[in-house]
């Protein structure tokens, strides 16, 4: 291309900056001797959709609450939506809508009246408009002389949902919001979360589906208090150092049972008509599965790991030292 003199050569615009809605460093939190979060850092954009998976009991909640103040970090410091998370977690809690694992509703009233009653309780201003919007958002409008007790699994979360951002949060609190509800609910659920996000609300959820992760534009990892990987779905996979074969033909029932505990095997599990096998070194692998392949009538073939594959190699390292 060529630059027509006189005029300005052109620029180059820097990349786009997002504000870390948390950056945390070394955070630290025990209950009694039990050292629940250990040396957790983290940075969390604007905007972003962020998933905390782990086995239960590992610290996920906690970490959660650390993040935005809630909770008091024995160790560590810094920030949520730019307010120190030590000395302002009062502030921050203002911005932030938690729904918990618990949420309760009065099956008596109807979806709007529910949502009047949260915005009376905290005192909220211009009550009718927040509901009116917050029911408009979660196209709960046309349900909502609905009775909260009448309604499916996937529309008491949206209602749960709903109750959370009456107040106009900048940052959402999800712990397991979509536990039992069915994959189509589930999914609606996701989209609404999104919608969310695109419009600059930070979303903090803890998750154990693998297709609610893959959603997520960065997620963590933590087993027993310790952060084990973060980053894009597809960072932590490709970060994860694990090799995966698939093999499919033959008495797939006998080459689990030969393979498992195999040296150089660290999973090995049956999928439909499929084995999945997947281990840290591939020619050690190749190796492992060689009788099967070349001797036997089985297919194999090289493919990449799936988070869930990740995920269960990186339990099988961890250990459980909360017990
Ligand atoms: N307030 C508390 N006092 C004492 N122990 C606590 C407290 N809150 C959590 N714990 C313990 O800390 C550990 C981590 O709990 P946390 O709820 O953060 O885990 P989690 O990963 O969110 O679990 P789950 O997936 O089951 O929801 C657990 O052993 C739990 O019993």
């Amino acid at each position: 291309m060529t630059v027509p003199s006189g005029s300005a050569a052109p620029t180059i615009a820097p990349p786009a900056i997002t504000p870390a809605a948390i950056d945390v460093r070394g955070l630290v939190k025990r209950f009694g001797d039990k050292l629940v979060v250990n040396n957790v850092s983290i940075r969390v954009d604007t905007g972003a959709i962020y998933g905390f998976l782990g086995p239960n009991g590992s610290g996920k909640t906690t970490t959660i609450r650390l993040l935005c103040g809630l909770l008091t970090p024995d160790a560590g410091e810094g920030t949520c939506l730019g307010l120190n998370i030590r000395t302002h977690s009062a502030l921050i809690k203002r911005q932030v809508g938690y729904m918990t694992q618990k949420f309760s509703f009065w099956e008596d009233l109807s979806i709007a009246e529910n949502l009047d009653f949260v915005a009376r309780m905290y005192g909220l201003t211009q009550r009718r408009r927040r509901v009116d919007d917050a029911l408009e958002r979660l196209g709960l409008a046309n349900r909502r002389r609905q009775l909260a007790g009448e309604l499916s699994g996937g529309w008491k979360q949206r209602l749960a949902l709903a109750a959370c951002i009456l107040h106009e949060p900048k940052l959402l609190l999800l712990d397991e919001p979509t536990a039992g509800v069915d994959p189509k609910a589930r999914r609606e659920f996701w989209d609404e979360i999104h919608r969310l996000a695109a419009d600059g609300l930070t979303v903090l959820v803890s998750t154990h589906y693998m297709d609610e992760a893959e959603r997520c534009h960065e997620i963590a990892y933590i087993a027993y208090g310790t952060l084990m990987t973060h980053g894009p779905v597809e960072r932590v996979i490709a970060g994860s150092g694990l090799h995966t074969r698939i093999v499919s033909g033959g008495d797939l029932a006998r080459v689990e049972a030969a393979l498992a505990g195999h040296a150089g095997v660290e999973m090995v599990a049956v999928f439909g008509s499929r084995l999945h096998v997947s281990g840290l070194d591939g020619a050690v692998l190749d190796a492992a599965l060689a009788p099967w392949a070349d001797g036997g009538n089985c297919r194999v073939t090289a493919a990449d790991p799936t988070l869930e594959d990740v995920f269960i190699h990186l339990m099988n390292r961890s250990t459980d030292n909360f017990q």
